[in-house]
C-alpha cells in the first residue's frame, strides 16, 4: 500500500471512556484506522482526505471532562496487517455471532464472520455496527432482497446472507471499502452479494425488501427519499450512524416519507433505528 497517511498521536486522560469516544468521533470524521496505545490512540487518515480543520467537529476535544493532547505527522508506509494483529480482538454479539480476523482461532458460534478490515470501517467494534448486527440477528432475513448501503467491510451484508437473505447489494462510496468488501465476501463464502462502488445515484431502478444503512446523519437525511423509493411495500429500513440527539430529526424525516418507527437501540449515545413502510 502506497497511500500517504497523516498519523495523530493522542494522549487521553482519563484513558477510558475518553479513548473510546475519541475513536468513534474520529471514525465519523474520516479517520480510517486506530491503534490503541498505553496513553491513548494513534489514528490514521489518508492525506487526500485530510485538511487542517479535520478536528474541528471532534466534540470531545472541547470537553471539560477529558484532557487530550496530540501531535501529528505524515507517514509514507503503514503495515496494516501488523497494526490489526495488535489491535483487533474478536467481538461477540448476543452469544450468536462472532466477528474475528483471519489470524484469530476459530470459535464455535452459530454465525462466524471473518473480516480483514485493513482500513475499512466495520469490524463490529463500533457501536453502530454492533447494534446493526443485533438487528440482523433478531429479525427475519429469509429469502429477502437486501441493500447494505455504506457497506464498509460488508460485515452487515455478510451476516444478512448468513441469516438467509437471497439477493444482496452492498454499496460503498470508498474504493478501499469496495475492494475490501469483495475480499471479505469471498473469505466468508458468500454467494448472493454483489458489491458496487458509488452512492445513492446507483439506486434509481432498484427494489429491496430490506435496506440497511449505517452512514451518518446528513447522508441518511439526504438519501432517505431514494431509500423510500427503493423499498417494496412492507419493506424495512434499518438506519444507524447518528447520535441519540439526532433520532428525532431522523424520525421526522422518515415519518414525512410515510415510514412508521418500530424501535431503536442505543449504545454509548449512538443509535440504530428500525422503520417500516
Ligand atoms: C459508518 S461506516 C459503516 C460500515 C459498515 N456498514 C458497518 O456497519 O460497520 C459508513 C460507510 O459508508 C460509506 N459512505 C459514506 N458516504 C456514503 C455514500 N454517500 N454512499 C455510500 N456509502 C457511503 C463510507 O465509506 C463508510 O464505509
Amino acid at each position: 500500500m502506497s497511500q500517504i497517511y497523516i498519523g495523530y498521536d493522542f494522549k487521553v486522560n482519563p484513558l477510558q471512556p475518553g479513548t473510546e469516544i475519541l475513536i468513534a468521533e474520529l471514525g465519523y470524521a474520516g479517520f480510517e484506522s486506530f491503534v490503541e496505545t498505553e496513553e491513548g490512540v494513534t489514528a490514521y487518515i489518508q492525506k487526500d482526505d485530510w485538511n487542517e480543520h479535520i478536528l474541528k467537529d471532534i466534540n470531545i476535544l472541547d470537553s471539560d471532562e477529558f484532557k487530550i493532547e496530540y501531535t501529528f505527522s505524515e507517514i509514507e508506509q503503514i503495515n496494516w496487517n501488523s497494526e490489526w494483529e495488535k489491535n483487533f480482538d474478536p467481538i461477540e454479539v448476543d452469544g450468536k455471532c462472532t466477528v474475528r480476523a483471519p489470524f484469530h482461532p476459530d470459535k464455535n458460534f452459530e454465525y462466524e464472520i471473518v473480516i480483514e478490515p485493513k482500513m475499512s470501517f466495520g469490524t463490529g467494534h463500533h457501536e453502530t455496527t454492533f447494534m446493526m448486527l443485533q438487528f440482523i440477528l433478531e429479525n427475519n432475513f429469509k429469502g429477502k432482497s437486501v441493500l447494505d448501503m455504506g457497506c464498509g467491510t460488508a460485515v452487515l451484508a455478510i451476516l444478512a446472507e448468513m441469516r438467509g437473505a437471497s439477493k444482496l447489494d452492498a454499496i460503498d462510496i470508498d474504493e478501499w471499502c469496495f475492494e475490501n468488501s469483495l475480499e471479505n465476501i469471498e473469505r466468508n463464502n458468500c454467494e448472493n452479494i454483489s458489491v458496487f462502488l458509488g452512492d445513492a445515484k446507483l439506486l434509481s431502478d432498484k427494489k429491496y425488501d430490506v435496506i440497511i444503512a449505517n452512514i451518518n446523519r446528513n447522508i441518511l437525511l439526504s438519501d432517505m427519499d431514494t431509500y423510500r423509493k427503493c423499498l417494496e411495500k412492507g419493506g424495512i429500513l434499518y438506519l444507524s450512524g447518528f447520535y441519540n440527539e439526532d433520532l428525532p430529526i431522523i424520525k421526522e424525516a422518515c415519518n414525512n416519507l410515510g415510514f412508521t418507527f418500530v424501535e431503536n437501540k442505543e449504545k454509548n449515545k449512538w443509535v440504530a433505528a428500525k422503520f417500516k413502510i
